[in-house]
């Protein structure tokens, strides 16, 4: 094989891998493998470069779920950990790049067609102005692109959004927020806006309703009692997940001057199919006051996964890095 550049965006659940050509940006051989099956990454990456047949990568890009702060790599919401030089060492990589996840998918946000795309409420978005990028997963993801004089490509923000603190604007969300705070201890946005989180919204909702309802342990579980079996709980626990993240996307909208939009990504909500639309959402992402007119201006956009965007985030990052 020539030389080859190996990307993989890794998520509390998910690794998602595939390679480039050198000169050529198609993705080949684009898989998903379930990161707690195997016990580190080394074995993850060997069994997908066994599984496509390639022997030795030039070189690679990792987008991952944690803070990217030195050498060291500990991921937030997984139990893999890894020496950056020591990864490059053992698959002999020329370079290795790693980045969050989100400052990755933020990079691939000016690539994404139409197609990939569903917008859901706002206007147009203003040219060169910043965008914001949020998305529910494992965890919960924040980034953006701001776009400084001299840089119109953009610059990507790396920062650890997901754990801002979460904050309650009506009754009931502040009797929910109680009960995962008797929990955490300090409830962050990932507390809520999450997979996990969701589970914990539905077993909250209980609590205060003083119900039983059905016994949930997945996000899945809970998206199907909501959506399919329009179980009253699910569904409320499901409508604060949703205002929650408005909530923090929001925020974040104001925080940057986000006019160049607002993009969701993360695999929990496409799952919701246009449910979302008609959720607390978007009243909760415009719910600001004073600020209501310069929020509902703001188009938010979700991303279809299934383009697994953020390994092309990775690989213009390597581009980005030179040498
Ligand atoms: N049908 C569903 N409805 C809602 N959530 C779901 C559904 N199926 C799976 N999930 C949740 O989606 C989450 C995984 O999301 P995603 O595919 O974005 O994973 P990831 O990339 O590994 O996560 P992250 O990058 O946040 O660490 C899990 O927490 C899982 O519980």
């Amino acid at each position: 094989m020539p030389a080859t550049r190996l990307l993989a965006d890794i998520g509390g659940t998910n690794i998602r891998l595939a390679w480039q050509n050198p000169g050529d940006d198609s993705l080949h051989d684009t898989r998903v493998l379930q990161c707690a099956q195997y016990p580190t990454v080394d074995d993850a990456i060997r069994t997908y470069l066994g599984e496509v047949g390639i022997r030795a990568p030039h070189e690679a890009a990792f987008g991952i779920a944690n803070p990217v702060t030195g050498d060291a790599i500990r991921m937030t919401n997984h139990s893999w950990s890894f020496s950056q030089k020591a990864v490059r060492e053992a698959f002999g990589f020329a370079r290795l790049v790693v980045i969050n996840d989100f400052t990755a998918l933020a990079l691939a946000l000016p690539l994404l067609t139409p197609d990939l795309l569903r917008q859901v409420g706002g206007g147009q978005a203003v040219p060169g102005e910043a965008i914001g990028l949020v998305g529910a997963g494992t965890g919960l993801g924040v980034s953006g692109l701001v776009f400084p004089p001299h840089s119109p490509a953009g610059v990507p923000l790396s920062g650890e959004g997901g754990h801002v603190t979460l904050a309650a604007q009506t009754q009931h969300e502040f009797d929910v927020l109680q009960v995962l705070q008797q929990r955490y201890g300090h409830v962050s946005a990932e507390r809520a806006v999450s997979g996990s989180g969701l589970v914990d919204l539905y077993h909250a909702v209980r609590t205060v309703a003083k119900a039983g309802g059905t016994e949930v342990n997945s996000a899945a579980q809970v998206t199907e009692a909501a959506l399919q079996a329009k179980d009253p709980l699910a569904l409320q626990a499901l409508d604060l997940f949703c205002g929650f993240l408005g909530n923090v996307a929001g925020n974040l909208a104001l925080t940057l001057g986000a006019r160049g939009g607002v993009y969701i990504g993360g695999g929990m909500v496409p799952r919701l199919g246009e449910w979302f639309d008609q959720s607390s959402f978007r009243q909760r992402f415009e719910g600001k006051g004073r600020f209501q007119p310069y929020l509902a201006s703001i188009p938010c956009w979700i991303i279809d996964p299934s383009a697994t965007p953020a390994l092309y985030g990775a690989s213009r990052a390597l581009d980005i890095a030179g040498g």
